[in-house]
């Protein structure tokens, strides 16, 4: 949701939160030694919903006239490989540049053994009640919020005052897109095409997961499934086109946590597609969508292409190495030099939304850069959400709400958002392409546990250079942010803080109440902050 420099509504709705239970003994909290909030629900296979189950207590286009563009540009700053041919370059040397290399539609590689693909996805409350406990599994997770080692066992009573003053606020935007997020259905959905094109495409038994980080149907249960099924090559396939810590590698240290905890997960054959953003396919289903919306508008050489990323923290990025913005900034370059071929060399902005906190998150603020272009002249914005592949709550509420508004309010007169990429066929085929071109790495590394080396490991030309390669999931976890460095907190408890004193008095005063909250805790034996 747009942020607001920090001020938490209170009020709009308080969501009641009867039945919820932190789950105490599946592997992944036992692993993580927290508790977690969860629905006990059946163990999900690829697209199956769980309606209404309890709580409880568990463990081409035509060559277009020279752009006018709209405003002097806003940081568009490109890394590297802004030339790209997608028809005869070989891509730039990502993550799954290997996988990219092959053929558009490899054929189905023959491997004995039953094949899995395990969709890793962040999930999100399915309805209001769901929205505490929701946020409290994000933030109890520690690459989310990374405490000092000394002051870690307090992650667990933080990460219930945060969720607490969050909720009325984050409830207020789930509730304006119809009483809860979209993504679980769209994730199913896209399971399921997946699997139909695979079969198409001659895998005939591959089976496909969905393993949610925050919310049903959790990464543990969706591994549980997969062993169940007897699956014994597994694709996992984070369904975040850029790898950030915070997401793709949350829900890897996750899997790993239990590969390690559990003899029967760590026996699966796996290989992990860090990311795929620089996919032929992917780009194209992208500039696809992007010169379907620019039609839309009554001059489309002059709307100004907005990709809206969601934001990290710069600490992410500056002190533990997250790769993001960079493969952010190349998936942009490689979009627009997609659509510069196609005869569109319209004039774009790269900004990033979404911050939560009174840190500093990636730049430019996307509600700034709105202004700004507003400021100076812009008339006709194309907003392209570039991070996520599902419509979500950003999409939804802030961009097509909150970001229009402000974009209206700004001067801007004709507004566009191009839609999701969700199941869009083309989408779906390339990620089907990318699977079987990835199982020939399946046991490479023999079973999960097996440590791999990156350098001369056997990974393939240009893939041992890449910031996080294609290969297991430890040389992949190794690979970036070895030090697991502790980060400024994205989040506090209060948040009305802009300038650097008021941000250190308020991190005193929140750590005070927080001793105050532990210590009545403990002497009155009552949970304070219970969320039943
Ligand atoms: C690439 C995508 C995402 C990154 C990177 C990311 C980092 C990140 N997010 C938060 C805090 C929140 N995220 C919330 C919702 C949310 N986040 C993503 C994606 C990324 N997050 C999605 C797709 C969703 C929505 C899911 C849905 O229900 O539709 C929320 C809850 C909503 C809200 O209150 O705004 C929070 C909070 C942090 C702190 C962070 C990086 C450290
Ligand atoms: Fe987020």
């Amino acid at each position: 949701m747009l942020a607001t420099g920090g001020h938490i509504a209170h009020g709009a709705h308080s969501s009641s939160l009867r039945g919820a239970e932190p789950c105490s003994s599946s592997p992944a909290c036992e692993l993580a030694g927290r508790r977690r909030w969860r629905r006990a629900a059946p163990a999900p296979a690829a697209a199956a919903a769980a309606p209404g189950s309890e709580w409880r207590r568990s463990g081409g286009g035509a060559r277009r006239p020279r752009a006018a563009p709209c405003a002097p540009a806003l940081s568009t700053g490109v890394s590297r490989s802004g030339a790209y041919n997608s028809s005869s370059d070989p891509p730039p040397g990502g993550a799954a540049a290997g996988a990219a290399a092959g053929p558009a539609a490899a054929p189905p590689v023959p491997t004995p053994g039953k094949v899995g693909v395990l969709l890793l996805n962040l999930g999100g409350p399915e309805k209001l009640e769901d929205v505490r406990p929701f946020l409290y599994n994000l933030f109890v997770d520690e690459d989310i919020i990374r405490l000092p080692p000394a002051v870690r066992f307090l992650q667990p009573l933080l990460a219930s005052v945060i969720a607490a003053l969050r909720a009325p606020k984050s409830a207020e935007g789930y509730a304006a897109i119809g009483g809860g997020s979209p993504l679980r259905r769209i994730t199913d959905e896209q399971a399921a095409a997946i699997r139909e094109s695979l079969r198409r495409k001659g895998l005939e038994d591959a089976e496909v997961y969905v393993a949610m980080r925050y919310w049903n149907p959790y990464t543990e249960e969706a591994l549980e499934q997969v062993v169940r099924d007897g699956i014994e090559k597994l694709v996992i396939l984070p369904l975040y086109p850029q790898f950030s810590i915070s997401t793709s590698g949350s829900s890897l240290r996750l899997i790993e946590a239990l590969f390690r905890g559990d003899p029967a997960f760590g026996a699966l054959q796996h290989t992990v597609i860090p990311s795929w953003y620089q996919r032929p396919g992917y780009v194209r289903a992208m500039a696809d969508l992007i010169e379907t919306e620019l039609d839309g508008f009554p001059s489309p050489e002059e709307a100004r292409i907005f990709f809206s990323a969601h934001g990290v923290p710069q600490s992410y990025v500056v002190e533990a190495g997250d790769p993001y913005k960079e493969e952010m900034e190349e998936c942009v370059a490689l979009i627009m030099g997609e659509l510069a071929r196609r005869g569109r060399p319209n004039a774009h902005t790269l900004a990033y939304q979404s911050r939560v906190g009174p840190v500093e998150w990636l730049k430019p603020y996307t509600d700034d850069s709105i202004r700004e272009l507003g400021a100076g002249g812009c008339r006709s914005l194309l907003a392209v959400p570039i991070s996520f592949v599902s419509e979500h709550i950003e999409t939804l509420e802030e961009i097509d709400m909150e970001y229009r508004e402000l974009a209206e309010e700004s001067g801007v007169r004709h507004w566009r958002r191009v839609p999701a990429l969700n199941t869009d066929a083309s989408f779906i085929d390339d990620l089907a392409d990318a699977v079987l071109e990835a199982l020939p790495h399946v046991g490479r590394f023999g079973g999960g546990r097996t440590a791999a080396t990156i350098s001369g490991g056997g990974l393939g030309p240009g893939l041992a250079d890449a910031a996080v390669p294609v290969g297991d999931l430890e040389a992949l976890l190794g690979a970036y942010d070895r030090e697991r460095r502790t980060l400024p907190a994205p989040v506090g408890p209060w948040e009305w803080g802009f300038t650097k004193s008021a941000e250190t008095w308020n991190g005193r005063i929140a750590m005070v109440a927080i001793i105050v909250i532990l210590l009545l805790e403990l002497t009155t034996g009552r949970s304070i902050l219970a969320l039943d």
